[in-house]
Formats: structure tokens, sequence, C-alpha cells
């Protein structure tokens, strides 16, 4: 089918190279060297009464208008018609602006020619509607946007989809090892989508012990259990208007899936013990390290859950797939952690960044992350060799359970460890995990995490009064690990915690049976 179609770019290498294609495929081409000289024609042929082209390709930055400031205006005059947005920046603000200006495809540079005559194919006949372009834009500056690092073509895929996928109100399911950066992806989708500015709210379901999951996700009415003495407005209400991640998904319990699947499908939910029906517009993005489809083969998944959040399926490519993104990637998690640390930036030489190439990564994103970071607080020079690697690159292994196959639970002790940091303010909030796990190994141990999350989530919920009741608690798992391990002998248990008898007495209170 021969068209018409104009290409805009500053670039007259490019323009000659893609028109040229285009020619030679049967178009009518027409380019432009600005947005201006591109609008001043359109108005020509509209004042003429002549229909304006088929097709658009524009390149983004240009002097004068840059190509979303065109896209605009063209789709205001003619909303139908199709633009095809190139440039060389394919993070996710440029591409997300690009949807969300209403492009119809968003082509990376530098792009294979056949791919573009491909693509000017499916647009012409495909020409969908243009999206009406947003109101609420994203709120985030263009620095955080770009958080999400990488320039390798699966990285740019997955940008470009995020961009697509943003504008989208549908359920995504985010799989890919640990590390990868799927709760990245989760926010990105969250902070390029309409509901930028209503709450993002995250869930590990995995770190949450699962008699608390229900109320963690719908919320409790007061005395609706013992315990519950306040009304706890649960992650689906918190998110209302907004964006629910629900990571680890495949940990869910099957009750709670069955649950969750009503709850999806209707809308609408009561909190434990309520009587009051909550309904909740809240976009549900999932992810999960796990296999799905063998958890469902196995029982242990709902197939109708796993239809409804897999509308649409993002995989993210382990960081030994990509690895040329390891360089960029390194350079600016020691940048952060330099200034995280308040000193000089670190940097690695050619071997260094040839050893760390030929490293496998089971850890991901996380694992480079955290070496980086070891690096910054221990390396002894600015510039960092191949020998600088050999330790940091052994302790990581350790410290990220890197060489068994525990990666994804050190993977989500790290991120528990760091959200608990975070929240406790101030300088804690710069500590990283690879430095706590440096400074005092077993404070990675798992049960600091599921404490982190109870903390985060009582937080969360309103409670007060915590350091009592953490303490409560902490004193009776304690206790009874040391009962039972004594066989119910009171002066040996508390003996083997370093306790008088009288303390543990006193403290077991009065409820307790003696021996
Ligand atoms: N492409 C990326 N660019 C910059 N940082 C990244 C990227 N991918 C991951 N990270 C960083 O790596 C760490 C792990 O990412 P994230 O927590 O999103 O992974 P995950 O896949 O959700 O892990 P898990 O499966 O263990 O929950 C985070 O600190 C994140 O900021």
């Amino acid at each position: 089918m021969s068209a018409r179609i104009w290409i805009v770019d500053d670039d007259r290498a490019v323009r000659f190279v893609l028109a040229t294609a285009l020619r030679e495929a049967g178009h009518a081409v027409e380019d432009f060297e600005s947005a201006q000289a591109a609008l001043g024609a359109l108005r020509t042929r509209d004042a003429a009464g002549l229909p304006p082209p088929d097709l658009i390709f524009t390149d983004v930055r240009m002097p004068g208008d840059d190509g979303l400031a065109l896209l605009q205006r063209l789709k205001a005059a003619h909303p139908q018609l199709p633009v095809i947005v190139m440039s060389a920046y394919t993070d996710i603000a440029s591409t997300a602006g690009a949807f969300r200006g209403g492009a119809w495809e968003f082509l990376s540079k530098p792009f294979d020619l056949d791919d573009a005559v491909a693509l000017a194919a499916r647009a012409l006949p495909a020409a969908a509607p243009a999206a009406a372009p947003e109101t609420a834009m994203s709120a985030a500056p263009a620095e955080e946007s770009a958080a999400l690092v990488g320039d390798t073509p699966a990285m740019r895929t997955l940008f470009r989809s995020i961009g697509r996928l943003a504008q989208a109100p549908l359920a995504v399911l985010i799989t890919g090892e640990t590390g990868t950066g799927k709760e990245l992806v989760a926010r990105a989708l969250h902070r390029e989508s309409p509901r930028a500015r209503q709450p993002f709210i995250a869930l590990n379901t995995a770190a949450i012990p699962a008699e608390l999951l229900e109320s963690e996700l719908f919320g409790h009415e007061a005395g609706a259990f013992t315990g519950a003495s306040k009304r706890h407005v649960g992650r689906f209400e918190q998110a209302a208007g907004g964006t629910l991640f629900l990571d680890e998904i495949g940990d869910m319990p099957l009750p709670l899936q069955t649950r969750l699947l009503r709850v999806l499908a209707e809308g609408e939910f009561f909190r434990v013990g309520g009587r009051e029906l909550i309904r909740v517009d809240v976009r549900v993005i999932a992810a999960t390290h796990q296999p799905l489809e063998a958890l469902v083969a196995a029982g242990r998944f709902r197939a109708d859950l796993l239809h409804r959040l897999d509308v649409v399926r993002l995989q993210l490519p382990p960081l030994r797939e990509r690895r040329d993104d390891v360089p960029r990637l390194a350079a600016r998690f020691l940048a952060v952690a330099a200034r995280k640390l308040g000193t000089p930036v670190k940097r690695l030489d050619a071997s260094a960044l040839q050893r760390l190439r030929a490293h496998t990564w089971p850890g991901n994103v996380r694992e480079l992350e955290n070496l980086c970071w070891r690096l910054a607080a221990l390396a002894p020079d600015a510039s960092i060799g191949a020998a600088d690697l050999e330790g940091a690159l052994r302790d990581g292994a350790l410290h990220d359970g890197a060489l068994h196959d525990a990666a994804s639970d050190r993977g989500r002790q790290d991120r528990g460890l760091r959200d608990s940091a975070s929240r406790a303010g101030g300088a804690g909030g710069d500590a990283h995990p690879a430095a706590l796990a440096s400074a005092a190994p077993e404070a990675a141990d798992a049960w600091e995490t599921a404490l982190a999350a109870w903390a985060q989530a009582r937080l969360a919920s309103g409670a007060e009064a915590l350091h009592a009741d953490a303490r409560a608690r902490l004193e009776r798992v304690l206790f009874d690990a040391a009962l039972a391990h004594t066989g119910g002998h009171r002066g040996a248990a508390a003996a083997r915690l370093g306790l008088g008898r009288n303390t543990l007495t006193r403290r077991l209170g009065p409820g307790r049976k003696r021996r």
C-alpha cells in the first residue's frame, strides 16, 4: 500500500536513509528538518482542503519545538493521524511521554531500516484512533523517571512496553528472577500512569505472616480478632485511586487467593469483621520470581487468579543476559553510594569491568548494587581494579546467598532491612543492606525481616505503643522456645536465656502453667 509519509528530524542522515527506505517500499515521502517546518506544511495543506499525511515519523530532540510538542499539535489538529516517535533516548520518561501524547509507536534509535518500514506498514491500515492526551501528567522529575538504568535491546523493549502500558488500566504481571528490578518496574508503571498522583502501595506477600495477610490486604474492624483494638485500613483501601503492587504473589496462601480473586472480579470487599461494603478503584500489579504455571499445575496457585493478574506480562531479563548494562549500572550505583556515604566517587577500571562481565550474577541487579556499595565503602583507591573485586565478589556471594539457591530469600531480606532502615529516618535511611550485613552478618536473619514488615504494617495502620507490643511478642516467642527446649522447666529455660528465674516467671504472667 502506497501512502504519504512525512519524516521530521534535524539529522539529515536519518531523514535521507529513512526516506530512501520508505520510498523503496513504494511510499511518497517528504521530509522536514524541524517541527515548525512540518507544521507550516500541514497548515498549508489544511488551508487548501487537502488531507494530512497518512503517517508521520518524528524525532524527539530537535532545535526549536521538540517532537513531543509537534505530536501535541498534530494530535490536536488530526487526532487520527498515526505518529511514530523516534529517539535515541529510550528512557521511560521519553517513551511514556510519547505514548501519553498519543504516539502510535516509539522507535528506538538507532533502528533497523527494515523494522522501520515494517512498522510503517503496520501503522497505515491499523491507524487506531489516538488516545486523548491525559491531563494527569506524571509529577515525577525526569531524573527520577530514569531510575531504571539500561540501554541494551532487552531493556529498550521493556521501557517501550512500560511507556505504553502505563497508559492502560490493565493488570500487569511482572516476572523475572530475584533482583531484576520488578518492583522498580511496577513503580515506573505507576509513576507514568494517569494515577501518578494517587498512592503506590507495595505489599510483599512473602514477608507477611499468612495469618496477618488478609487483614493487611483488606483491613479489619476493631475487635475483629484478638489484638485488633482499632480499625485498620488495609492496603487495598490505602491504594484507592492508585496502584497496589503485590510482590511474590506466588507465595499467597490459597484461601487468600480465592478472596483476592473475588475482590478483583467485583471491585468491592468487606474489611475483616466488617459489614460496610468497600468499593475501591485500584490497579493491581503483581510480581513473582516463581513459575506460576508450574504452581498452578501443582495446585498451589489458582488458574483463574493467574488469568486475571496476567492480562499483560512483562518478563524482566536476568542481568547475565544483558551484560552490556553492567558498566552503566555499576557507575550509577557507585555514584549513589558515594553521595550517600559522603566519599569521592570511585570508578571501575577496564580489568574490573572485564571481570564483572564474566560474572553470572545470580542475584542480578541487586547483587551488583550490593557489590558497588561494598566497593564504595571498602575499596582502598578511587580506581577499582579486578584484584579489588575478588574479595568483594566472594563476600557478596556469601551475603547475597549467591552460591546457593537462597538468592531470592536474601533479596527479600535485604529489602526488608532497607525498608526498615529507611523508615527509621535520618541517617538510618542511608544505611545499605550490604553495609549492615557486613557489619553484623546475623542482621540479615529472616526474623528481622518479618519484624520489620510487622512494624511497617503496624505503623502504616496507625498503631501506637509498638515497642511494648513488639517486646511482649519477642519475649513470648523466646520464652516458648526456651521452655519447649527445656521440656517446660522454667529454671533451666531462664538460665538458657540468661535471665533470672523470677524474671522469667514474672514476665510469663499468671496465666502460664508452671513446672
Ligand atoms: N534497571 C535497573 N536500574 C537501576 N536499578 C535497578 C534496576 N533493576 C534493579 N535495580 C535495583 O536493584 C534492586 C533490586 O530491584 P527490585 O527490588 O526492583 O527487584 P525485584 O525483582 O523486585 O526483586 P525480588 O524478586 O527479590 O523482589 C533495587 O535496589 C533496585 O533499585
